[in-house]
């Protein structure tokens, strides 16, 4: 393990990880992980349940020490606690904890205190995530949605270079999930670097310059969402109402790979879509008829299937 823990070179990428691991008694948690965060990238980490995610954030947030391999953040090593990194990352967990009795202002103006960041970043803070208008709201009267941006508050007010979330979306409704999204990508446009751990394959689709997918410890893809799709998957599938194509007809046309029942639509699998759907337009006609392409929800699915 590197011993550096000064405040890190300026220059180096946001993490670097070279053949990490952590094993808990038999358990592989993590099996020898690498890869490169680059400055200002928006880096997702997905995987199912015990993929390691958890271990591997620790891990970079230098809350659990690896057992073996090397870990650079911001150009120095978290472990032993690197008190030098701390106000340059901001964390947010899961169980983000709050001062439940104080308003969401005097909690983040607490959390800004701590580290000594300038009491104006707290109301310019809330306003970024959305919270100007509850700022005076007492935590435990804060939705659970509300909570949620509470604490990517507290990760984000001391202005750190490197953010940790974790599933922040969880617990969202859909509109102030898309609220949220937009609060990242305007972190990631002023330049901050985002490691983000999710169980929402369209958010990392939509978010993430680059997504390693972990399953049993390692890294099994790692790229960007477009490039993941286009290289697990060549094919297109259109989905057409089942009451003006059956089976046996699906089966007879161009290029078709596969014809299944899905409740009640039939959808083919193609190769080529074109001449397929010159076939489907004179047999069924193209009303109601959708193509559906590959999303990075069926290359993870692919990836993290059991044996
Ligand atoms: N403190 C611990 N002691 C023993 N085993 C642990 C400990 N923490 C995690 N594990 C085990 O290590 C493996 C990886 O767990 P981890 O929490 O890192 O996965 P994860 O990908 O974050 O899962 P989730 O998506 O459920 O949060 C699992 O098998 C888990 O049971």
């Amino acid at each position: 393990m590197s011993r550096t823990t000064g405040p890190g070179d300026p220059a180096a990428p946001a993490v670097v990880l070279n053949e990490v691991r952590k094993h808990y008694r038999e358990t592989r948690a993590v099996d020898g992980v690498s890869f490169t965060v680059a400055r200002g990238e928006f880096f997702g980490l997905i995987g199912p349940n015990g993929a390691g995610k958890t271990t591997l954030v620790e891990i970079m947030e230098g809350l659990r020490q690896a057992d073996a391999g090397t870990v650079s953040v911001l150009g120095a090593s978290p472990w032993p606690r690197n008190r030098a990194l701390l106000p340059r990352l901001g964390v947010q967990t899961q169980t983000s904890a709050f001062f439940v009795r104080l308003t969401a202002r005097e909690h983040l103006a607490t959390v800004a205190a701590l580290y000594g960041a300038e009491p104006a970043a707290v109301p310019r803070t809330l306003a970024l995530v959305g919270l100007g208008e509850q700022a005076d709201v007492r935590g435990e009267d804060l939705s659970g949605g509300q909570r949620q941006r509470l604490a990517i508050a507290s990760a984000l007010v001391h202005d750190p270079e490197l953010l940790f979330l974790d599933e922040p979306t969880a617990a969202l409704d859909p509109q102030a999930r898309r609220s949220l999204w937009q609060v990242l990508r305007d972190l990631k446009g002023a330049g901050r670097t985002i490691v983000y751990t999710t169980h929402h394959l369209d958010e990392a689709e939509a978010l993430c310059d680059r997504v390693a997918i972990m399953t049993r410890g390692r890294v099994t893809a790692l790229d960007s969402p477009n490039r993941l799709i286009a290289r697990s998957s060549s094919t297109t599938r259109l989905v057409v109402p089942a009451e003006r194509l059956s089976l046996a007809e699906a089966g007879e046309l161009p290029g078709v790979i596969s014809a299944v029942l899905d409740g009640d639509a039939v959808v083919l699998e193609t190769g080529d879509a074109g001449p397929l759907l010159a076939a489907v337009e004179k047999v069924a006609g193209l009303a109601g008829v959708q193509t559906r392409t590959a999303t990075l929800e069926d290359v993870y699915l692919h990836l993290t299937e059991q044996p």
